[in-house]
């Protein structure tokens, strides 16, 4: 196949290199990043220094810059690996594209004049309805995946056409592409677990224990779901790699960005301070206010994703963040 992938960042880097070199496929994969100098330096060194610092680029990936029309031309997919904010820009310049489009962000998109903010493919409904497009999610940490160590994914769209262009171009040796018709719920699982790794890296570095992680997880997990059924989700995607799995991966996980903001909002740091650091994005941060917003509308109880809104904003520290937790009435746990 020919594969281009729209971002240079580390995630982009790491499934391109992964396509052009996990056996058996090795497809032709082409690496756009919107900055020419950065697409310079890519080419120059075979190395993408500042995201994905000591891993190769194989001599069979290409790499460039310039117009997306043009990078897009003669693809037999696209892959937009932007973060959430950079999404609709790209979905609107493919809009009359006739080639399976997919994103790799997990978030949603920050509210916008006439719009709460929005899922994925909620944007691509606005921007380019008639694009034939999905997600590619799940448990993936970037640098194991560049490394070739195993993960598994799931490719989640309603069109069979994209299901099955994502597991041409990824199912490997290294990789196992599992395929979901659950849009919504693949999306909307892979944009809560962010919000709640923060939460789960304050519980972490404040020492609360194992058993407060745990307790944060699973009851992270309740919330995710009730979010999810009330926007059209099937419960089970829950329990699936985008929900369940990418949520353990990514609370307990170090290289998650959104875990170490929480671990350095417990060490006194400032959100500035703590997003500065990373130089990558954390999606949590951006979009936890969204969650929580949407989540009221429907009439949705969040409360560790308001927890760490009222953190991410100032409104609490994070002592009186766990005590108010703590302090809920009981409940049952199946609500
Ligand atoms: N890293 C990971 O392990 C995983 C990440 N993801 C998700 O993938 C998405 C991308 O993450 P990741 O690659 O890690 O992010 P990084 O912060 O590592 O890189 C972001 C990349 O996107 C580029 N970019 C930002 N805005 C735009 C835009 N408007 N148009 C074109 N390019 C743009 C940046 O370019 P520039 O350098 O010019 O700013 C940079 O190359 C996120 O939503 C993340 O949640 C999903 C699974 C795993
Ligand atoms: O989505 C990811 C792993 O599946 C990456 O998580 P972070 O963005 O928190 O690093």
């Amino acid at each position: 196949m020919k594969i281009v992938v729209l971002g240079a960042g580390s995630w982009g880097t790491a499934l391109a290199i992964g396509a052009a070199s996990n056996a058996p496929a090795r497809h032709r994969v082409t690496l756009w990043a919107r900055d020419a100098a950065q697409a310079a330096s890519l080419q120059a060194q075979r190395v993408n220094a500042r995201y994905l610092p000591g891993i190769a680029l194989p001599d069979s990936l290409g790499v460039r810059a310039g117009p997306v029309g043009a990078a897009v031309a003669g693809q037999d997919l696209v892959i937009i690996a932007t973060p959430m904010s950079g999404l609709r820009d790209l979905l609107s310049q493919l809009k009359t594209c006739a080639t399976p489009v997919t994103w790799l962000c997990k978030g949603f998109e920050a509210a916008r004049a006439q719009s709460f903010g929005l899922l994925a493919h909620e944007v691509r409904a606005q921007v380019a309805p008639d694009l034939i497009a999905g997600a590619l999610s799940g448990p993936s940490f970037a640098m194991e995946v560049a490394r070739g160590q195993p993960t598994a994914l799931v490719a989640a769209s309603e069109h069979a056409s994209v299901r099955d262009a994502l597991v041409e171009a990824f199912h490997s040796s290294a990789l196992r592409v599992y395929v979901n018709e659950d849009v919504t719920g693949v999306e909307v699982g892979g944009a809560v677990k962010n919000v709640l790794a923060i939460a789960t890296g304050l519980c972490d570095g404040l020492g609360l224990g194992l058993n407060a992680r745990a307790a944060l997880i699973t009851r992270g997990l309740a919330e995710m779901t009730r979010l999810g059924v009330a926007l059209g989700a099937r419960p089970d995607t829950f329990m699936g790699l985008s929900g369940l799995g990418d949520l353990v991966l990514t609370a307990t996980g170090d290289l998650s960005r959104n875990r170490r903001v929480g671990l350095l909002l417990a060490q006194g740091r400032t959100l500035k301070q703590a997003v500065d650091s990373l130089g990558h994005v954390a999606e949590g941060v951006y979009c936890a206010r969204t969650v929580v917003q949407r989540a009221a509308l429907l009439g949705v109880d969040m409360p560790i994703a308001q927890g760490v809104v009222a953190l991410l904003d100032g409104q609490l520290k994070p002592d009186a963040a766990v005590a108010a937790l703590m302090g809920r009435e009981p409940t049952h746990e199946q609500l």
